[in-house]
């Protein structure tokens, strides 16, 4: 009876486990739902790791889209934004942005024009001009960069013999202040008089000298409406352009899902509304010398500042 029961016990064998175990120790098969959970967590972990940290660390920043490129285009190039709620508080109902976007056009100023300001630009500055790699000239309120402070070209310019504007500069820089004021104003819907010219409104150049100053540091991403605070629009008048004087420097939009560069051109001007739906920063040069005007207009009639006249 006892020699049976081993018998039975004994297994033929098709009844071998897949190890080839015959009995003793066997495990049967079971689905250990934990293990593979924590299998498909630690998988997901590293594939992620691998796709979003490891290969955008090795490739480098992520290039950027471009709104405008270099080339002349003809009209002009729109992208709405929505409104940030920047504008929400204020009063200003004619004026203040209801659509947000951001425009490009190089149809409004006379490529001589652009030349002349670029001649303007270049002999303000060079009477002064940052350590660092950019340098400012208002020549509303006479700013000038000088080392690392800033100095008034027009004091400066009571001690000199010679002329350095002349009333063709301000004509000129009247002008086509004019033009991009009316193409904000009907870009917009505001009634011109409701819209101001505002301050600081400045000729800048950018080189590769290293900073020495934050003043110095152009590329940092900013909102404008804060940085300056009276701003409502901005405009940006280029006097040079992208890969032909300079390198690097290209204007770019910060969006969520991609970056929009605009490149500047000689005579190109670029307008947007300038709340937090249109963070920016100047890219950092690679070589050469960009030269441009901020254009600066406010709603606010407390910030209004006068045109700049030959002193
Ligand atoms: O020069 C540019 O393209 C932009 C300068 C700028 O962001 C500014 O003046 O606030
Ligand atoms: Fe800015």
């Amino acid at each position: 009876m006892a020699k049976d029961d081993s018998l039975r016990q004994r297994k033929t064998p098709h009844q071998r486990d897949a190890h080839g175990a015959t009995g003793a120790g066997v495990k049967p098969f079971k689905f250990d739902q934990a293990a593979m959970l924590k299998k498909l967590i630690t998988i997901s972990i590293t594939f992620a790791f691998v796709r979003f940290v490891l290969i955008p660390f090795l490739m480098g920043p992520k290039d950027y889209d471009r709104f405008v490129g270099k080339d002349a285009i003809t009209g002009k190039a729109v992208y709405m934004v929505p409104c940030s709620k920047d504008y929400e508080s204020e009063e200003f109902e004619e004026c203040k942005p209801k659509e947000c976007r951001r425009v490009v056009r190089d149809d409004l100023v006379s490529l001589s024009d652009a030349q002349h300001l670029l001649g303007v630009a270049k002999r303000g500055l060079s009477l002064g001009g940052s350590l660092g790699g950019a340098s400012i000239l208002d020549i509303h309120s006479g700013a000038l960069s000088m080392g690392e402070k800033f100095v008034n070209i027009y004091k400066l310019l009571e001690s000199m013999e010679e002329e350095i504007f002349s009333a063709e500069d301000f004509e000129v820089y009247r002008r086509v202040k004019g033009q991009i004021h009316n193409a904000i104003a009907e870009e917009f819907g505001i009634p011109k008089d409701k819209l101001y010219l505002t301050k600081p409104t400045f000729f800048s150049r950018m080189n590769m000298t290293p900073p020495k100053t934050i003043h110095d540091e152009y590329w940092h991403p900013h909102v404008d409406k804060e940085t300056y605070g009276s701003f409502h629009y901005t405009s940006l008048l280029y006097l040079t352009t992208y890969q032909q004087d300079f390198d690097g420097g290209r204007f770019v939009f910060i969006d969520k899902k991609s970056n929009k560069t605009v490149e500047p051109r000689i005579g190109r001007v670029s307008f947007f509304t300038s709340g937090s739906e249109n963070v920016h920063f100047v890219e950092r040069l690679k070589d050469g010398t960009r030269y441009a005007i901020t254009i600066s207009f406010s709603c606010n009639p407390e910030h209004a500042i006068a045109d700049p006249t030959l002193k």
